[in-house]
């Protein structure tokens, strides 16, 4: 079975589930206390002033909220909600397009922004600071530019990595939200959220099971409430109980700490078959099966967060506690383990 951060199938499913659960105005977003607060000042502010909001630059990993913050922005505005991202614009003309086609005030929210073209990243350095493109007409010495104004607008720009954006775009931005990992209170109010809106009755020892699972991340505390509801009515639960959920989460390989099929491979390996360590990427990710930009995107991250794994020059090593979360001893010869 393919891993369940790359299945497709499962991809599509999560995303009509997400666009239901997904808050919709600030006070119902959970968790991130400091981003909330600051972000609402941004929208008050301008509301107070009747104009649009500074920029605004969301960045942290994958599933934390980027998304539904934009269209928190857009909502609490009461404007439009365009949106695109990096990698979907090829071409500096494409985004020419969707700029001149923005109404006045609108929000446009562009993902991965880290992924757009150069051309394209230069276009909207002047959309941002002077609301205009230049659309270059003909090629060569006799290529001439025409400005194009634009409404006033607030791009909002999503990233997984804040680090690779070039300094002169992310200075254009007014406000920058660096989203956290939730804790494991905030994601339990996530799924009591959630399974309230999907009419789940689940107990708040459930929610504190799968919360805990959840790496910190709300995507997948709500994917994991999904499995859980499917195990619990197809086994006749009228209740989601806490041995209802260690059942269900158990089922689908998911442990106490929240590793997965693969991360467990990955230090099964790592700790049997490589001692430890140091092993390179691509060895590893071949030893497991798996591609090595998953183990390296979705594996490899969590358990070096969980202190399970550490990333050297000379490769990936154990540490002691990636040994003990298997139940495992550390070999005494081995000195590039890691405490
Ligand atoms: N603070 C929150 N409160 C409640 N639900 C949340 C919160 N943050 C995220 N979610 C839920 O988690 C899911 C993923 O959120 P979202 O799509 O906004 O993440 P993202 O950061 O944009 O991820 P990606 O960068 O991978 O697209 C959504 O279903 C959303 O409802």
């Amino acid at each position: 079975m393919e891993h369940s951060d790359v299945d497709p199938t499962a991809q599509v499913e999560d995303r009509d589930y997400e666009a239901a659960l997904r808050p919709k105005r600030l006070t119902e977003f959970e968790g991130q206390p400091r981003v909330r607060e600051q972000l609402g000042l941004v929208l008050d502010a301008a509301r107070h002033r009747g104009t649009s909001p500074d920029h605004v630059l969301l960045s942290g990993p994958p599933g934390l909220g980027k998304t539904t913050l934009a269209m928190i922005i857009a909502a609490e505005l009461g404007v439009n909600l365009r949106i695109s991202s990096g990698p979907a614009i090829q071409h500096a003309g494409d985004l020419a397009a969707i700029l001149s086609g923005l109404d006045e005030g609108e929000v446009l929210f562009l993902d991965e922004i880290h992924r757009l073209s150069r051309p394209a990243e230069e276009m909207l350095y002047l959309a941002m600071e002077d609301f205009r493109v230049d659309v270059i007409v003909g090629k060569g010495p006799g290529a001439t530019a025409i400005p194009i104004e634009l409404p006033p607008f607030t791009l909002v720009g999503a990233t997984t990595r804040a680090g690779l954006l070039p300094g002169p775009l992310r200075d254009r931005f007014g406000f920058t939200a660096q989203l956290d990992f939730y804790d494991a209170a905030d994601l339990a109010g996530i799924v009591a959220g959630s399974a309230a809106k999907l009419g789940v009755p689940i107990d708040s020892h459930s929610q504190g099971e799968i919360a805990r699972r959840s790496r910190g991340t709300p995507r997948i505390a709500n994917r994991l409430l999904r499995r859980v509801r499917d195990f619990s009515q197809v086994k006749g639960h009228p209740e989601v109980t806490r041995d209802v959920a260690r059942a269900a989460l158990e089922l689908y390989e998911v442990d106490e700490r929240g590793l997965d099929r693969l991360d467990r491979a990955v230090l099964d390996v790592l700790t049997r078959l490589f001692d430890g360590g140091p092993v390179g990427l691509s060895t590893l990710a071949l030893s497991v099966g798996e591609e090595i930009e998953t183990v390296a995107e979705v594996a490899e991250p969590f358990l070096i967060r969980e202190g399970l794994l550490v990333r050297t020059p000379r490769g990936r090593v154990a540490t002691r506690a990636g040994y003990a979360h298997l139940g495992r001893r550390p070999p005494a010869a081995n000195p590039a383990l890691f405490d």
